[in-house]
Order: C-alpha cells, then structure tokens, then sequence
C-alpha cells in the first residue's frame, strides 16, 4: 500500500515486522520477498518522491534527463579530487521511488565470474561466489524480446539468462548504422578485439550485444519500483511505503546477546506531495512541518539507502569511528570504524568524433518536433528513437586482463551523439554528427578509494563524499591510457574510414600522443562512473575490520542488517546494478531463512 501523509498516525503506532530504510534498488527487492509471506508486515521509508506516470523515468531514451538537478536525484558533488587536478564532479543518486535504478543508465552487466569468487574468498562465504549467485541473477532478470522484435538470435546467450524475475532485460530495440559499424570494425581487427556471444555469463572479456534494463514488450526503463513495486504487489495489505520519509538515525534502548539493539527508526516528513493534508496532519498532530516521527520494529531494520546515505544514517545513529562521531557531537554506541571508509567507483572518460552521416541522434536533438512527434510515436505504440536508451543501440566492448582474473580493465560504451562526459546532455552541439566512445575504468586500483563522512551534527546536512577518482596513481593510470589507446585502435579500423572525419576537438590525444600528453587529457577529462560500493564493506565473520557480516548484519549489533551497494567491499568490473538486484535477491533468502519466513 502506498500511504498517504494521513496514515502517518497509523505508521508511528504500528510494530512493523521489518522496517526498510531507502525504497531504491536493493530495498524494493527485500520488500518484495519479505511481503511474499502476508504474516509480515514491512515498512518501507523513501526519502523521495513516488515515480508514478513520471514520463522521464519510464521513457528510456529521455534518460539523460532524470539527472542533475531534479526532484529525483540527491544531486551530490564530490569533495575536490586530487586525482582530477582538484576538481569537484557531480555524483548523481537517485531519490526516488525505484532509487538510482529509477534514472540509471541502464546498461545491464554483471560483471565477471572473478569478482565473486573474489567477493567469497574475501569474505569466507561461498555464498556469495560467482556459481552461487548465478541463480539470484536469474531469479532476478526477466529477459525479454527487444522492442522492436528482431531475432535475437546469435545475440545473446539464454543458458545464463532467467525469464521469470522481476527486473525486465532486453537487447537493444532497434539497429543503428553504429551497430553494424562495429561489428564489422572488430572483424577487421580481431586479437584484443574478439567477439563475445554473451557479456553477462561470467567471461565478460571482448565485444558483445549491450543489454539493457528495458522492457522491450513495453519499450520502458525497468526499475526496481516497476518490477518489484508493481500494482500488484502494492495492493499487499502488509506493505507500508511511505515515501518523503527521510530518516535520521535508528536508535537503540537495549541490548541482545551484549550488544545493542536497534529497534527505533526516526524520520522527517520532506514536503513532496499533499500540502493539505500535510497542514491538516500536522495541525492534528500539533507539531511543525520538519518534526521528527518515529517508527517501531520487531525484526529487523534493514539499511538499503545506497552507497552515500546507508553509512550516514549508521553514523548518526553512532555506529562508526568514536573520533569522527564526536567530532560532531554523536554519542559512539558501536564503534566500527569501517563506517563510510572504503569508498570505491568506476572512472570515465569520454572521446568524440566527427561523423559523415546524419544518421546519429544529434540532428534529432536540435528538433523539437520531431522530439515531440517521436515522443508520442512512443506513447501510441512504444515505437521510434525513445523505445531505446542513446547509446544501447550499440556493442559494449570489455577489453583486457587484469591480476583479478578474466576481468576487463575498462568497458567502452558507444553512442551516436555528443553528449557531456558521463551521457549527460549539454547544450547540444549547432551543427555536426557526433560518434562518442566512453571509457570505463572498470578496476581501478586497490589505493583508488575515498570515504563518505558526516559534514555537521545535522543528520539531514550533506556528507562528505571522496570517491577517490584516479587516485591510485600507478594502477589508475596505466589502465587508463591503456583504455584511452585501446580506444584509439578500435575506431582506426578500415570500417571507419568514411564515417569519422576526425576528433571533435584538437586537444584530443591521437595515436602519437605520449603518455604524459595522455596523462593530462586524462587528468582533465575523467568524470565519476556513479558505480559507488564499499562504505558499509562485507568482511569475514568475526573480522574487526569492516562494518557487515557475510549475511550482511552490522557487526557488534543486533536487529540491523545492510542491503544494498554498499556491502560490496571491491568495486565489481561489471556495473553495479545488476550486483544489486542478485545480492538483494540473496539477502532476502538469507533474511527469511534467519526468521524462519
Ligand atoms: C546516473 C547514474 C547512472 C547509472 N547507470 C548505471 C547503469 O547503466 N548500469 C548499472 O549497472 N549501474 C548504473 N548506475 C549505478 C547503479 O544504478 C547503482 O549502483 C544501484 O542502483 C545502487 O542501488 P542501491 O540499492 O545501493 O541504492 P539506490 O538505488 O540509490 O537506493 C537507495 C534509496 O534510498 C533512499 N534513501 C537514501 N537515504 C535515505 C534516507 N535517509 N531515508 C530514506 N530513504 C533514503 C534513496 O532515495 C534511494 O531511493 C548508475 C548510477 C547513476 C547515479
């Protein structure tokens, strides 16, 4: 059920079962497994907005603008990135029913059978190895035809694919010159540039069909809300979702087996929605717009506020580093210094081309009417450039080894526009056709990571957030140019030869470029990838370092687990959308075999 500002009396005197902090990527999934049983109820606490008949988040072509500066997005910029010559960049995270799955970008891409088996070692918990998680893959996927119906075959790999879940996967909906440009180019060069049937088996190294969170009957994005929050599992009488309910802390009155236990969750009432019936509620209850509520557990509180808010909202409850929570005026209540360390993303650069076609999407960008008209295409029969994001109509390249195991150093995403660094559009261009490439530094080094930190004793003020970009200087680097090279050679393939009439701008480096003429392209163009993990680190059992336990619960105290991106404790060489959907579907197993659901 989603509730209304009314119910509000009815949320504050209710003993929920499980209380569900963040209603994003990872908390819709928990919830939705949980309710399965109708003897449970669940609360689920969004701090943003609902995502219902919102056009921009359903549209997948009108991605790019879900983010910056909207209602739905956090809207955070980094702390100045030394390894950027200082710069601070924007770090976008969804605030909104569905979380940053509701304005993610949608590529689909598991990441490497390595990275688990790396999870598990790491960790001491089979459980989270590649050949056991497989199953949450699936279980979570709903592979379906593309929008525009073509046969797929030869595209993809259906062996590592499920059916049957709840997050929609397609290919892309519809071909573009770019498409078949590629696939030719990387049949001329081979070596480094192999062919790969299916990127998400485990093995994701060469060139593959990218694959989208798209639902291609419908030709829209698919979030967790749209799956895992649909009408359907609404109408549960035992889900409560309340959103506009940011939440402060999660506070203890007690302890079990030694150490506390936290049973209250405090949350502020944002001023989204129903102006009348927040005046006529707050009248009621005599106190003022941006009073603090509380809400009761009995189970468990379980954290799935992302990667930034989950360790500010453990911080100021008083869980993480005594020093740093006093430096603030917080009472320490378990002191796991873990809290918030360990910050890791992807970085990315992008590299453009002037085309010979007009057959890229920047001409549709500078018209208005076909917009509409396309727009509305959609609308009548989820046809046209919106039944595709921008780029998905392209190959994802995943190149090159690394220490790990078969992992990509870095992923190439393509699109047939110009578009800012990290897909989002700026003022489009005046005249031209653009070809853009984006490269993903997909394992950055072991130093390459920052922390989140509390900026104020205000438990809503904005954290401190260093996601340590290119910071680890050797390892960062050298992958880097080796991305930005790798790059180079692709589009030096004879297939190109009349589509690019050259780079977009001259200080693009060029195959004679040397390293420290790469170095500096490098240093003033690479941007955030938004892959954040790590501030809430999984480590072994009984390990003093860390901030959760292998199944997730928050070391040195009880009735609090985390289930979300957070928990990860290395950045996966895939994107993190997909992680997040299995490691929830596993959570959610893990939580109701524990109380016997
Ligand atoms: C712009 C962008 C593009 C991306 N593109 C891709 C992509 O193409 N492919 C991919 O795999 N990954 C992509 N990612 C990353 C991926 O989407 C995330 O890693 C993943 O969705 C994180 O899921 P989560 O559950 O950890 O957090 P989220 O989905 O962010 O969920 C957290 C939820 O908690 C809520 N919340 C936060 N604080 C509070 C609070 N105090 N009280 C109540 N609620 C709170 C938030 O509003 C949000 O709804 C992208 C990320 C961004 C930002």
């Amino acid at each position: 059920v989603l509730l209304s500002p009314q119910d509000l009396p009815h949320v504050v005197s209710t003993n929920y079962d499980f209380i569900i902090v963040g209603g994003g990527t990872a908390g819709n999934v928990v919830e939705n497994r949980l309710t399965e049983n109708p003897n449970f109820n669940v609360l689920v606490l969004e701090a943003g907005p609902s995502d219902a008949g919102v056009l921009a988040l359903q549209v997948p072509f009108l991605n790019p603008t879900t983010n910056p500066r909207t209602p739905w997005d956090w809207n955070y910029t980094t702390v100045a990135q030394p390894g950027l010559n200082g710069a601070s960049v924007g770090l976008p995270r969804g605030h909104v029913l569905g979380g940053t799955s509701s304005i993610k970008g949608m590529v689909y891409a598991r990441g490497s059978k390595a990275d688990f088996d790396r999870y598990a070692n790491f960790t001491g918990d089979e459980g989270w190895s590649w050949d056991n998680m497989l199953p949450y893959f699936k279980k979570s996927e709903k592979f379906t035809p593309p929008s525009d119906r073509h046969n797929t075959t030869g595209q993809f790999d259906p062996m590592v694919h499920g059916f049957d879940g709840l997050n929609s996967v397609s290919l892309p909906g519809a071909s573009t010159v770019l498409g078949g440009r590629f696939e030719v180019a990387i049949d001329q060069l081979g070596g480094e540039f192999m062919r790969n049937l299916d990127l998400n088996s485990g093995s994701p190294l060469g060139f593959g069909w990218m694959q989208a969170t798209i639902d291609g009957p419908s030709a829209s994005r698919s979030s967790s809300s749209s799956g895992y929050l649909a009408r359907e599992f609404l109408l549960r009488p035992n889900l409560h979702v309340l959103v506009n309910a940011q939440v402060s802390r999660v506070t203890s009155e007690g302890s079990q087996d030694g150490v506390p236990e936290f049973k209250t969750v405090e949350f502020r009432v944002n001023g989204g929605g129903d102006y009348v019936s927040f005046f006529l509620l707050f009248c009621l209850l005599k106190c003022d717009i941006g009073s603090l509520f509380t809400a009761s557990v009995n189970k468990e509180v379980i954290l799935s506020a992302g990667t930034i808010n989950t360790p500010q909202v453990l911080m100021n409850s008083g869980i993480g580093s005594p020093s740093h929570l006093n430096s603030h005026g917080i009472q320490s209540i378990v002191d796991l210094p873990d809290v918030g360390e360990n910050l890791f993303d992807h970085a990315l650069i992008t590299l453009y081309w002037r085309v010979n076609s007009n057959e890229t999407y920047d001409d549709y960008r500078r018209n208005s009417t076909r917009q509409d008209e396309a727009l509305q295409a959609w609308k009548d029969m989820r046809q046209a450039p919106e039944s595709r994001s921008m780029w998905a109509s392209c190959v994802l390249s995943a190149l090159r080894n690394i220490p790990h195991g078969e992992c990509p150093s870095f992923h190439a995403n393509f699109g047939a526009l110009k578009h800012e660094q990290n897909f989002r559009l700026g003022p489009t261009p005046p005249a031209g056709n653009y070809l853009s490439i984006s490269a993903l530094l997909s394992s950055p080094g072991d130093n390459a990571r920052g922390s989140v930190k509390l900026n104020s004793s205000d438990p809503f003020s904005i954290p401190l957030i260093d996601p340590g970009i290119l910071a680890d200087n050797a390892i960062d680097l050298a992958l880097m140019r080796e991305a930005v090279k790798s790059v180079l050679r692709l589009v030096s393939a004879p297939a190109w030869g009349d589509y690019i009439l050259g780079p977009e701008d001259s200080t693009q480096p060029g195959f004679n470029a040397t390293d420290a003429e790469l170095d500096a392209f490098i240093r003033g163009n690479t941007r955030a990838g938004y892959h954040l993990v790590g501030t809430s680190s999984m480590t072994r059992k009984g390990a003093e370092a860390g901030v959760v336990d292998p199944d997730l619960r928050v070391k040195k105290a009880a009735g609090l687990r985390v289930v979300d991106a957070s928990v990860l404790p290395f950045v996966p060489t895939g994107h993190t959308q997909a992680p997040t959907y299995a490691l929830a579907e596993r959570a959610a197993d893990l939580i109701k075999a524990i109380h016997s659901l």
